[in-house]
């Protein structure tokens, strides 16, 4: 068991604290009053790992991951990224969300070099050069250097959701924050993106937090699930180490009776423990 959980953390990079978030609480002002969503969240994530978020809808892991992203502040506590606190958004932290974001009039090249620009700020031909050698570099990591010229209605669901991820890397930021990244996506193509994003995180090594609903892809793909109670004033309940080595197989994965020990502790906690009240007013 010691081996394996050392094999399957071998990918972290250090053991300073990257991602800390301290003591958070984030309350709504609403017309009824503070509406506080989150109360004394406590995590600190490595650099490289691989963190899932799970909780009931409303719980308020969006809010979570809107705190990380800067678009918000924390009510009291605080966020920080190698020891500085975040106060804004900025380019180490790109959100994915489930919807893509893509702009329809620009092609998945455009998309990507827009973002890109936006942050190098090229000036020189040698800088646009770079510029456009990271945007194909990115559309090739993602497997679409052959649908560069493409608008996103002639994009697929799965292929516009590649171009996100792509634009959202191509900033070489630190985190990659995921918003249901795949729930808009048929089961299919939700498992080869599961995949993709795998290798994806595994080249760029990218330190990645996901919002997930669905209990099988949060084990396959993490290192931790973050198990979110619920609210209002939710905070985090449990967290799940999974210890599978890497690289990942499914298959193999899927017929390892510790995947469903996993699993089944997952759906415990948000079915047994942490079950909504459907019969509430
Ligand atoms: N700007 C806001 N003002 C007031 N209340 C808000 C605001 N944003 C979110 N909320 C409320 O905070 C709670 C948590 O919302 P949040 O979107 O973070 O939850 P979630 O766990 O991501 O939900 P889901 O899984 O359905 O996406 C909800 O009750 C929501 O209505």
């Amino acid at each position: 068991m010691q081996t394996l959980t050392t094999q399957a953390t071998s990918h972290l990079l250090g053991d300073l604290p990257f991602l800390e978030l301290r003591d958070v609480t984030k309350s709504y002002r609403t017309a009824k009053g503070n509406y506080t969503v989150l109360e004394g969240v406590n995590l600190s994530v490595k650099s490289g790992e691989f963190v899932s978020i799970i909780g009931h809808s409303g719980c308020g892991k969006t809010t979570l991951l809107n705190l990380v992203a800067g678009f918000f502040r924390p009510s009291q506590g605080e966020i920080s990224l190698e020891n500085q606190r975040i106060t804004a958004p900025g380019p180490d932290r790109m959100v994915v969300f489930q919807h893509y974001s893509l702009l329809p009039w620009l092609t998945a090249y455009e998309n990507i070099y827009l973002g890109v620009q936006s942050v190098y700020r090229p000036k020189s031909e040698a800088e646009k050069r770079q510029v456009k050698q990271i945007v194909n570099d990115h559309l090739e990591l993602v497997g679409l250097g052959d649908a560069a010229n493409k608008k996103p209605k002639q994009l697929s669901g799965g292929m516009k959701q590649r171009v996100s991820i792509a634009r959202a890397l191509a900033m070489r930021p630190q985190i990659l924050l995921l918003d249901e990244p795949f729930g808009a996506l048929d089961p299919i193509t939700r498992e080869e993106l599961q995949d993709q994003l795998l290798d994806i995180w595994r080249q760029s090594k990218v330190t990645v937090l996901m919002i997930t609903h669905d209990v099988d892809e949060a084990v396959y793909l993490s290192d931790r699930i973050i198990m979110m109670t619920n609210g209002p004033a939710a905070t985090i309940g449990e967290i799940l180490t999974i210890p599978f080595p890497r690289p990942r197989k499914r298959t193999m994965l899927m017929e390892d009776p510790q995947f469903f020990t996993l699993r089944n502790e997952c759906l415990s906690f948000l079915y047994d423990r942490f079950a909504l009240d459907v019969n509430h007013d």
